[in-house]
């Protein structure tokens, strides 16, 4: 059978054709910058040995029109792998925010699709997107059955020192107000291909997801202990637009004092502040280029997103008592040799010692970049979400 899966992500969609149950990519790509000058849609096919590549160049206001071309891209009757859309059995998407109501996999019904919708302003970057997905799927794909795989089921083992905040109870009790985490279908799996790179399932791992969205998370024995986003996708780590880890009193001076309005403060926080705010781009490339040509608010920013995770190091590393592998995945994590040495400067009485060579070196598959001799590893893993949610769909369908 055929599975496709569709992750939408704040500043992109990938996407990934699988035949089941042989594992076997299809056909897989990438629609980034959307809403940004020059998004691009690149798309792989791999039925073939080496498989043509296109890319292509287009305006994507939207993640509507992005996934309107891939579709077409799938379906075109030159190019595309498929015959007909009633050939894939399976759409498993991936959904951000799943609430109180899920704390794992999920068929898609109305009433799941309700409640997706319900949490649209605790992940206004993304619910909006994954739902948008759903039905476009729903769609398409009419004979398909749909699955939701969500970024906040892998931290549902936090304790509740890590996910409860310091509010009156009845907050939490009534209003569900707690940390939920994201990212989480990431950090599980490059927690796991780290896991088994160590040979030590009972490993203590930070992983450290960097896209446009960044968050991390201290992982113990293959289990999330703490995560850095909490009750949205807001908190923590420096993000493209996102300001992570902010004093609230802010909030209030702005709405008190300033004469924001709610609206106002909740898109400066997720869609004008993080990187963007700091230097007027949201993509790490356009930064990378702006640092290169001696902006220095390109260079204040490198340090302040740099500095950032090194205090979530500090901190996880108290909390597992130890560490064992620092993980770098996700756009960022993956690419950006620069941030890395930034991260791992002055940490050497942790135990990391980074390798400036290994570092500079690119490559697509899980990697060491620490001294050889060095007793805590860093890894390069690159991340796939949509492999681990094909799995996630499979795993729900065989238990029902
Ligand atoms: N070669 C690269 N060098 C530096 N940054 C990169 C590179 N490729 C992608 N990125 C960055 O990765 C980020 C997007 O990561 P991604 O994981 O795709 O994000 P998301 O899923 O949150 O939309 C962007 O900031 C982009 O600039
Ligand atoms: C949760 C989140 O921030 O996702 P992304 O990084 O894909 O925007
Ligand atoms: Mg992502």
């Amino acid at each position: 059978m055929y599975l496709f899966v569709i992750n939408s992500g704040s500043s992109s969609i990938k996407y990934q054709l699988f035949r089941w149950p042989a594992e076997q990519p299809v056909c897989s790509g990438l629609v980034e910058r959307i809403g940004l000058p020059e998004a691009s849609i690149t798309h792989n096919v791999f039925t073939s040995d080496a498989g043509p590549v296109i890319r292509r160049s287009l305006p994507l206001p939207d993640h509507e029109a992005g996934l309107r071309e891939v579709v077409g891209l799938l379906t075109d009757p030159t190019e595309g792998v498929l015959h007909d859309p009633r050939e894939i059995e399976v759409v498993g998407h991936r959904v951000v925010h799943g609430g109180e109501a899920f704390a794992a996999t999920a068929l898609i019904t109305p009433a799941v699709k309700a409640e997706i919708k319900r949490l649209f302003s605790l992940a206004p970057l993304h619910n909006p997107a994954n739902y948008l997905g759903i039905e476009v799927a729903e769609n398409l794909f009419p004979q398909a059955r749909q699955v939701a795989v969500f970024d906040t089921a892998f931290h549902q083992t936090l304790p509740p020192r890590a996910f409860r905040y310091a509010l009156p109870a009845s907050f939490y009790t009534e209003f569900g107000i707690r940390a939920y985490g994201f990212h989480g279908t990431s950090h599980q799996y490059v927690a796991a291909q780290a896991a088994a790179y160590l040979g030590n399932p009972a490993a203590k791992i930070i992983t450290i997801h960097l896209g446009n969205g960044c968050s991390m998370a201290a992982v113990l024995g293959g289990k999330s202990v703490d995560t850095s986003m909490g009750f949205g996708p807001l908190s923590g780590l420096v993000m493209g637009t996102r300001s992570g880890d902010l004093d609230p009193s802010i909030i209030f001076h702005l709405i008190n004092e300033r004469g924001y309005e709610p609206a106002q403060v909740q898109n400066l926080l997720n869609k004008n502040s993080g990187m963007l705010g700091l230097t007027g781009f949201s993509d790490m490339r356009d930064i990378t280029k702006a640092l290169l040509a001696g902006d220095p608010a390109a260079a204040l920013a490198y340090d302040l997103y740099a500095y950032r995770i090194q205090k979530y190091i500090g901190a996880y590393a108290a909390v597992l008592n130890g560490l064992d592998a620092v993980v770098f995945t996700a756009g960022v994590g993956e690419n950006d040799a620069l941030i890395r040495a930034l991260v791992c400067r002055n940490l050497e009485f942790l135990g990391l010692h980074l390798d400036e060579a290994r570092n500079e070196k690119r490559a697509k598959e899980l990697r060491e970049i620490n001294q050889a001799e060095a007793r805590v590893k860093i890894l390069v893993v690159p991340t796939n979400e949509e492999l681990a949610i094909a799995r996630q769909c499979v795993a729900l369908l065989q238990s029902v």
